[in-house]
């Protein structure tokens, strides 16, 4: 069976036939607009505890690579925000486009970035499973970053420089001593809203946090991103140049500012 992913004939626009949640009522990413997010003041501070050595993996899964973690115990984890309890770092990739121009799946006030950072954590408090979690309203919690084109990332060039060793779809190398904060911005202000996976199964399972403040990567570190395969060793080479979902319906949902 031919499975989802970016081109015409199995990327977002026709996720639907299989994922009927595509047309789902708390779909993302979503178009931020930053004048009708509302400033919460019960929304606290992002409080983050990363263990450099819980990364264990990073894999070519064909539509991303991903770092993953060891989740079988509290080593990473993400506290306070919008967040009740606890929830544990399992697993973060990027998505980007063709170009600098744009691959972002969030926008912010019609602004497009080059690539988007997501740290995906599960509520292992109140859940048994990452799966389990995977299926409940308040189950996940992904920290999005911004990333446009700029300065030389170097926390970044430690994963773009394993790329090459993960070229085709299932290829995985080793990935540890790392400690994922490295890539964030100065602030942590954020913006907060109910939302889901931006792949298939498209779960409505995401309590999403933007990062108001992106991060820079430098042109050619954007076009490593881009020269890994979504086919494997033993197909013919496709690159995987994109890998974004565009904005979705906010419908009935509102977005909340962690600061003024
Ligand atoms: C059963 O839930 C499943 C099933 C299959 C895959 C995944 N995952 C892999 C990719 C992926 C992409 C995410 S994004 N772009 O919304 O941050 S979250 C996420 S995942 O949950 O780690 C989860
Ligand atoms: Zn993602």
């Amino acid at each position: 069976r031919q499975s989802w992913g970016y081109q015409d004939h199995n990327g977002p626009a026709v996720w639907h036939e299989r994922f009927p949640l595509a047309n789902g009522y708390r779909q993302s990413p979503i178009a931020i607009k930053s004048r009708e997010a509302k400033y919460d003041p019960l929304l606290r501070p992002l409080s983050f505890s990363y263990d450099p050595t819980s990364p264990k993996v990073i894999l070519n899964c064909g539509y991303a690579f991903n770092v993953e973690f060891d989740d079988t115990e509290d080593r990473s984890v993400l506290r306070a925000g919008p967040l009740k309890g606890s929830y544990r770092l399992r697993q973060f990739h990027f998505h980007w486009g063709p170009t600098d121009e744009y691959g972002s799946e969030h926008t912010v006030d019609g602004q497009e970035y080059a690539a988007e950072l997501h740290l995906v954590h599960w509520n292992a408090e109140k859940y048994p499973s990452f799966v389990d979690a995977a299926q409940q309203p308040d189950g996940l919690a992904v920290v999005g970053v911004l990333v446009k084109v700029g300065e030389h990332n170097s926390p970044l060039q430690k994963v773009t420089d394993v790329l090459d060793a993960i070229k085709t779809k299932g290829s995985q190398a080793t990935f540890t001593n790392f400690d994922p904060s490295s890539l964030f911005p100065g602030s942590l202000d954020y913006w907060t809203y109910l939302g889901s996976l931006t792949v298939p199964p498209l779960l409505e399972s995401v309590i999403w946090i933007v990062l108001r403040q992106p991060v820079t990567a430098s042109s050619e570190q954007l076009a490593k991103f881009r020269s890994i395969l979504c086919s494997a060793k033993s197909e013919p080479a496709c690159h995987l140049l994109s890998n974004y979902r565009p904005p979705q319906p906010l419908r009935n949902r509102r977005v909340r500012a962690s600061f003024h």
